[in-house]
């Protein structure tokens, strides 16, 4: 175990680890392992292969080892060698969700100080895995669990919020693999490790927090499962794993195709469609158009401005809490409209499913956030904002009800406005959101000496939004 593996009991004063060096450490020799046992074990075909990982500030990336025309085949992994729960399953009795299996399996083959895993499925593939998460807020997290709340204190409440979330998932996860173990005792003597440190709980949830990180920031979506919105859809994919996040430049495609194979289908990865990329230069994925609360809560790490004008970020403020407040302080005219926010499918979050019955995602969108042009607040929150301003304070009117249409029939765009009045009014609330949000990051800015950081930019984010939507309303400019 990594001597700083151990849950943190002092009660100094504690800090996020600000920009924790990402010291790539692989040895090269483990790269080659890897292409061996690929195309020993899973006959792919490596002579082929036109990527390396090589080391960046985020770890490492992949790099095109000569010039590629656009949509060159860079490598194509064959299925047998991805890590699901089509591989697993059968190695394992059944009642553990994908990622629990997975990060159940990293973790009973974890590799041993600077060893290599001894697994006989996936060893050469663990071996080349990152070795140390101290970097993600979640691992700070379980290490300083004593200081949890001082931490989450130093972000902005949204990213507290979607931090607590994860870290709930977590746990979740991990007690079904405390279940999983006690009634299946005889899997930790399949471990692979020479010295498995999976009887006391502390140390087990070290070593799960550490396997689940990998799953969580390495795998990507693969249908195994018949329904897409199976949530056990997801995999890890060896060299793929090696590429970064951009929300910015082309993209590598990934293409999971029928093309037989002896070890399965063949999940072939292109070089981006619309440009050459040259010799030695990173090729980047899309996780997703994340916003920076989402990449540091996921993956532990942010895109940082190129400039004052944010234009390389997808930038994004979540709101919730402030609007909740304004709700609450509305008296019971407040609570009422909660209610119908509530009934609307209006009030903080919506359920997303995309078969009618599974629940997929949860969209949470009382926002303020970028397009490829400006920055604008979410429908979403200006519909709350309109039913905000369409009563004053107190109690609900006799005619509650009705003055309600007009508001209906925004949502459903058949009227443009309630009012002239509601249109100055939600606009007012609006800025003095922005004005809150401004007050509070400059404050925690003010009280705090840590310059530079990830968690500085989620803050310098939420004062570059508030700040720029005060300028547009001010202006006078169109806020849809
Ligand atoms: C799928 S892995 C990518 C490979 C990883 N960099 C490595 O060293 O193995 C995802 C992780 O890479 C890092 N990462 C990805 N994109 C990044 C970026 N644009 N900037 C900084 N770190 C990034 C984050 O730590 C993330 O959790």
């Amino acid at each position: 175990m990594d001597h700083a593996d151990v849950i943190d009991n002092t009660h100094a004063a504690v800090k996020w680890i600000q920009n924790f060096p990402r010291k790539p450490t692989m040895d090269r020799s483990r790269w080659l392992a890897l292409l061996a046992w690929l195309q020993s074990h899973h006959g792919m075909n490596t002579n082929d292969i036109l990527v390396e990982p090589r080391a960046t500030a985020g770890g490492y990336g992949l790099f095109a080892l000569r010039t590629c025309p656009p949509s060159s085949p860079l490598f194509a992994v064959p299925q047998s060698a991805m890590m699901n729960i089509k591989t697993l399953s059968p190695h394992y009795p059944s009642g553990l969700t994908a990622v629990q299996l997975i990060s159940l399996h990293l973790m009973l083959n974890r590799p041993e100080q600077d060893q290599d895993s001894l697994d006989p499925l996936f060893g050469p593939y663990i071996s080349i895995l990152p070795r140390n998460f101290d970097f993600h807020p979640l691992m700070q997290l379980v290490k300083k669990a004593n200081h949890s709340q001082e931490l989450l204190d130093q972000l902005t409440p949204s990213s507290a919020q979607a931090l607590e979330k994860l870290a709930a998932r977590f746990s979740a996860d991990f007690d079904a693999i405390c279940r999983y173990l006690r009634n299946h005792p005889k899997i930790i003597q399949s471990s692979s490790r020479l010295e498995p440190r999976l009887g006391e709980i502390d140390s087990l949830r070290l070593e799960y927090v550490w396997s689940w990180l990998n799953v969580n920031t390495r795998c990507i979506f693969l249908q195994l499962k018949k329904a897409r919105s199976d949530p056990d859809n997801l995999t890890l994919c060896p060299i793929l794993d090696f590429a970064n996040h951009t929300c910015q430049r082309p993209q590598i495609d990934v293409e999971p195709n029928k093309e037989k194979h002896e070890n399965g289908a063949v999940f072939s990865v292109l070089s981006p469609r619309n440009m050459s990329v040259s010799a030695d230069e990173e090729i980047f994925l899309t996780y997703g158009a994340h916003c920076n609360r989402n990449l540091f809560v996921e993956y532990g790490f942010v895109l940082h401005p190129l400039s004052e004008s944010w234009d390389n970020c997808v930038v994004e403020v979540e709101v919730d809490d402030i609007v909740e407040e304004l709700f609450r302080q509305k008296g019971s005219v407040g609570t009422w409209m909660m209610e119908i926010l509530r009934t609307e499918n209006y009030w903080r979050w919506v359920r997303i499913s995309d078969d009618g019955h599974t629940l997929t995602s949860i969209a949470r969108d009382w926002t303020i956030h970028s397009n490829s042009e400006s920055i604008y607040p979410s429908f979403r929150l200006v519909t709350c904002l309109r039913l905000y301003n369409l009563l004053p304070c107190g109690s609900v009117p006799a005619n509650g009800e009705e003055s309600l249409q007009s508001w209906r029939r925004t949502v459903i765009g058949t009227q443009h406005e309630i009012s002239t009045e509601n249109e100055f009014a939600w606009k007012e609330t609006l800025r003095k959101i922005c004005c809150s949000i401004i007050h509070r990051a400059e404050t925690w800015m003010k009280h705090s000496e840590q310059v530079g950081s990830d968690v500085m930019t989620l803050w310098k984010e939420e004062l570059y939004v508030a700040r720029y939507i005060l300028k547009r309303i001010r202006n006078g400019e169109e806020l849809l």
